[in-house]
């Protein structure tokens, strides 16, 4: 690759990246000195002759532990724009979810297949189904997404809810209002409620899975008695430091903003880019964050534990305990269970399970054969019954139970209170395997009374 090709200049950018650190923390940065005011948030006059506005991302009146806003110092107000008009949804779909029959039968797609030429991330968007309704702002969503092109005059909010990208093939670089991120897969990215971005490919094309979350902000979960460390530690989260787009610069042209609000997507042409931010404080700010970071706790003695043990991050419900949705991860990690049938157990849920595969082979399932592969996902929805497949069921039933180092593979959930309905377009699609129930076929009777 040239210096000059776009993406070799993109990696350049995204592997040059610093940040701040810090999962919630009360964050700052100024891309200008002086440009952040100090001891007020909104000065008579701003600094640098920047403007002052707040983002909300949870209602003023929310207790402390959960509120977030942030400030922002940027060139132009956001409200300094045309009006927005409709435009296609293109494979975008939104809660509530009524074009198919809530399906209880267990499913499973491929991964999604090639883009036409030009397909950037927004239009790479492609959902599977979700819950809820993003109009009341409980439940989420389902999305995959495969590009093959940056995203370069247009950038994206979505304000149905905030947005947690896991790429599985092909590096990005995000940038948003608050700065630049680089999520490479393996790393997840969180892009708040009403946050613009815009994604640019670091690949020569990037796929990967979204949930957007229309429900309560993602936090870390409660550590109980595992203590003041674990799971996914706050320190691990990233956030990026201030850096804006100018419109005095030669190459600046307008700029295509798609905003998603209640499940349709609306466009205005602005003369400035809306990614003007000079400097910000606050804790409604994005993410990225290595999933390989994350502190693995299991059995050092019997029985597998509850997958809930892996949960990164979850949108608390209304109901103490009950997640809207938990992001949950099967990270690399050590099986040392005794006298112990150590892959994920058989089980009805009543919660809702989608999973996804960004490298390598799942422990409940046998690798290969088309199966369960990066890139494609599983729907086990409320109550279903599923677990190991036949041949994992033979395999570590008649296991020498040494320790055992699960490498080189990463799963992850997306778990929910509610049942998730496919769209039309994942019920129907060419991609969704047949015969999947099949994997179950031969479990014989072993009973001998
Ligand atoms: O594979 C699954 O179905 C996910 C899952 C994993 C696990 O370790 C225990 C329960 C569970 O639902
Ligand atoms: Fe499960």
């Amino acid at each position: 690759m040239s210096g000059d090709d776009p993406r070799d200049h993109a990696r350049k950018t995204a592997e040059g990246l610093s940040y701040l650190t810090g999962f919630g923390n009360e964050h700052s940065s100024e891309a200008v000195p002086g440009a952040l005011p100090h001891g007020r948030n909104s000065p008579q006059r701003a600094p640098l002759g920047l403007y002052a506005e707040q983002l909300s991302g949870t209602a003023f009146t929310e207790p402390r532990a959960h509120n977030r806003r942030s400030w922002l110092y940027r060139i132009r107000p956001s409200a300094a724009h045309p009006a927005f008009t409709r435009v296609d949804n293109g494979a975008i779909r939104t809660a509530p979810f009524t074009e198919a029959v809530p399906d209880p039968n267990r499913l499973r797609w491929n991964p999604l297949p090639e883009p036409a030429p030009g397909t950037d991330w927004l239009a790479g968007l492609w959902t599977l189904g979700g819950n809820g309704d993003a109009t009341q702002r409980t439940g989420m969503a389902v999305h995959l997404y495969h590009a093959n092109s940056s995203m370069t005059d247009r950038v994206f909010s979505d304000a149905d809810g905030e947005l947690l990208i896991v790429p599985e093939h092909g590096g990005l670089l995000l940038r948003t209002e608050f700065g630049l991120l680089h999520a490479e897969p393996g790393h997840v990215a969180l892009i708040p409620r009403g946050v613009r971005f815009r994604v640019e490919l670091l690949d020569e094309s990037a796929r990967g899975y979204v949930c957007e979350n229309y429900g309560a902000v993602f936090q870390l979960p409660d550590l109980g008695p595992i203590g003041a460390n674990g799971l996914a530690n706050a320190r691990d989260f990233k956030a990026p430091v201030a850096a804006y787009e100018d419109d005095a610069d030669a190459a600046a042209g307008p700029v295509e903003v798609v905003n998603k609000f209640c499940g349709n997507l609306w466009s205005a042409t602005y003369d400035h880019s809306p990614l003007d931010v000079v400097a910000w404080h606050g804790n409604h700010v994005p993410y990225v964050y290595d999933l390989r970071r994350f502190n693995v706790i299991g059995t050092i003695s019997y029985d597998h534990p509850d997958p809930s043990i892996f949960t990164v991050l979850t949108s608390p419900s209304d109901t103490p305990g009950l997640a809207g949705v938990d992001f949950v991860v099967f990270a690399p990690r050590w099986l040392v269970g005794e006298d112990t049938f150590r892959p994920p157990y058989f089980h009805r849920n009543v919660m809702s399970e989608y999973m996804g595969l960004i490298e390598g082979a799942y422990d409940a399932k046998a690798a290969g054969k088309g199966g369960f592969v990066p890139g494609g996902g599983s729907l086990h929805n409320m109550m279903s019954a599923h677990g190991p497949d036949h041949e994992t069921f033979e395999r570590a039933s008649a296991a020498e139970l040494k320790p055992q180092r699960i490498d080189d593979s990463l799963a992850f959930m997306f778990e929910t209170r509610w049942p998730v309905t496919a769209t039309e377009q994942a019920a129907r699609a060419t991609h969704l395997q047949r015969g999947y129930d099949d994997v179950w076929q031969g479990l014989e009777r072993h009973f001998r009374p």
